[in-house]
């Protein structure tokens, strides 16, 4: 199984101060900036857009952050380019969103980023099996996408633990109402990157509490 990675989700920071935001989780020791982009169209929300991530990337150095660009939006095909020059460095867009998944795939590798896809909590996990040898990284939601602060599904955990059987070294990332209280689930079915927001951002000691979802990841690691 791949390494585990903390992915703070910056719905939950602060939106007046995202650059400072996105470096306070750095210096807390995460490995990822989850960032959450949503069209009001695909998802039930509006966030940012590119000319916002460049701003943020500007104010972080290359090497040493990774954008994992979560697409909550209708037609992926359509802002591949403008994240690859805003300096994205995973583009992570919705199954259920597009058609034609290995032409996106192959326009996402072709742009410089990894390419990942992400499946809604009602799409099964055999829905992306022919597209993992093409992926760098399956997404299973684990609330319906548009909001922060929702409760886990654990019912999610079987699409996890069955993607990780057939797919050991797969990096497999799990998203939404991840905390020190749900951790165990999606670290036992193999789940190795971890978005979290509320349950950090918000936690007494965000640093604490990244170390603490990064220690249930390697304990299932060791098992
Ligand atoms: O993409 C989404 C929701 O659509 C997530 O990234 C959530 O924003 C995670 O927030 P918490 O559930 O951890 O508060």
């Amino acid at each position: 199984m791949p390494e585990a990675k903390i992915a703070p989700s910056i719905l939950a920071g602060d939106f007046a101060n995202l650059e400072s935001e996105c470096k306070r989780m750095m210096r807390c020791g995460s490995d990822w900036l989850h960032i959450d982009i949503m069209d009001g169209h695909f998802v039930p929300n509006l966030t940012i857009g590119a000319p916002v991530v460049t701003c943020i990337r500007g104010a972080l150095p290359k090497g040493e952050s990774f954008f994992d660009c979560h697409m909550m939006v209708s037609e992926p095909e359509r802002w591949v380019d403008d994240f690859a020059k805003a300096g994205g460095d995973l583009y992570c867009f919705h199954y259920e969103a597009t058609e034609d998944h290995e032409s996106l795939i192959d326009k996402i590798h072709a742009a410089g980023m990894r390419a990942g896809c992400a499946i809604k909590p009602k799409t099964p996990a055999s829905a992306v099996f022919d597209l993992v040898p093409k992926l760098d990284m399956v997404l299973v939601m684990t609330v319906e996408p548009g909001f922060g602060g929702q409760k886990f599904m654990k019912d999610c955990m079987p699409k996890v633990e069955e993607l990780r059987s057939k797919f050991p070294d797969l990096d497999i990332e799990v998203d939404g109402g991840l905390s020190n209280d749900t951790i165990d689930f999606a670290a036992d079915a193999g789940a190795n990157v971890i978005v979290a927001g509320t349950g950090v951002f918000k936690a007494k000691d965000p640093q604490e509490a990244i170390a603490a979802l990064r220690a249930a990841v390697n304990k299932r690691q060791l098992k």
